[in-house]
């Protein structure tokens, strides 16, 4: 098991946002997470990779405890988290963007392999991240996060403000590390017609806490889903 959280709380202060989340993701496996805003999908990534402590409940990655390690050890021990802000360096270049996601140990420069995940920034490795697309620049940081070598990576909300066709694109490359590098995918997003299309499986939290975990497949057949989040048709 390549992620497992196990009866998870933290939050801000005295506000306690997360309710004994437990959650697990295999070695090639994606799992979705959806729920309305506010319902803690957000801090459930940042209390994984340690950017907020965790006030109870574990987090376990590769079988070793992580819970308590601080956010810039993450790399180190296999966690990449791309974030929601899509944070890249924007005066410096795709290619030393790239190259700074393998300041860790783990940095093993698979520069190429990021390359042909994401054919659109070789013709741009000298541009300044900053005057790349939105597309361009979701691929960069999740490009730049996988320089670091993971073995499993959380991503809050990759889609946001992007076109259709790059999310259909961002969502194919996730499959395809998790069906041929054999990562362990968690990802947060709100489009659910795109997460669930490719997530093996998903994970719908509310107020905190997880209500309903199942298929995607099954999770779109219930009326609360569709009404919650499908607009009420079918997927
Ligand atoms: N830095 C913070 N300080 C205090 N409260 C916060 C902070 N960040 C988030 N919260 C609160 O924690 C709760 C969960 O927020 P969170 O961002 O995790 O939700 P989310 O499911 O990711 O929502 P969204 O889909 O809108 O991004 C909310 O009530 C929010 O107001």
């Amino acid at each position: 098991m390549s992620l497992a959280v196990s009866h998870l709380e933290a939050g801000y202060g005295q506000l306690n946002v997360l309710h004994d989340v437990s959650l697990q993701v295999a070695d090639g496996e994606m799992v979705a997470v959806v729920g309305a805003n506010g319902a803690g999908k957000t801090t459930l990534l940042r209390a994984i990779s340690g950017l907020i402590r965790a006030t109870s409940g574990s987090v376990e990655l590769d079988e070793q405890p992580i819970t308590g390690k601080p956010a810039e050890r993450m790399a180190g021990l296999g966690l990449t988290h791309v974030p929601e802000n899509r944070l890249v360096f924007p005066t410096l270049s795709v290619r030393d963007n790239l190259t700074l996601g393998a300041w860790s140990k783990r940095g093993l420069g698979s520069f190429e392999q990021i390359l042909e995940l994401f054919p659109r920034l070789k013709p741009r490795l000298a541009q300044a991240a900053g005057t790349l697309s939105g597309g361009e620049q979701q691929m960069l940081a999740i490009g730049r996060g996988l320089m670091s070598n993971p073995t499993t990576i959380i991503l809050d909300e990759p889609s946001i403000g992007l076109a259709p066709k790059v999310v259909v694109e961002i969502m194919a490359v996730l499959g395809k590390l998790r069906s041929e590098s054999n990562l362990a995918v968690l990802l947060v997003e709100q489009n659910v017609r795109a997460s669930f299309g490719v997530a093996d499986r998903a994970i719908v939290m509310q107020r905190g806490a997880v209500v309903l975990e199942g298929s995607p497949a099954e999770l779109v057949e219930l009326p609360e889903v569709r009404a919650a989040y499908l607009g009420g048709s079918a997927a």
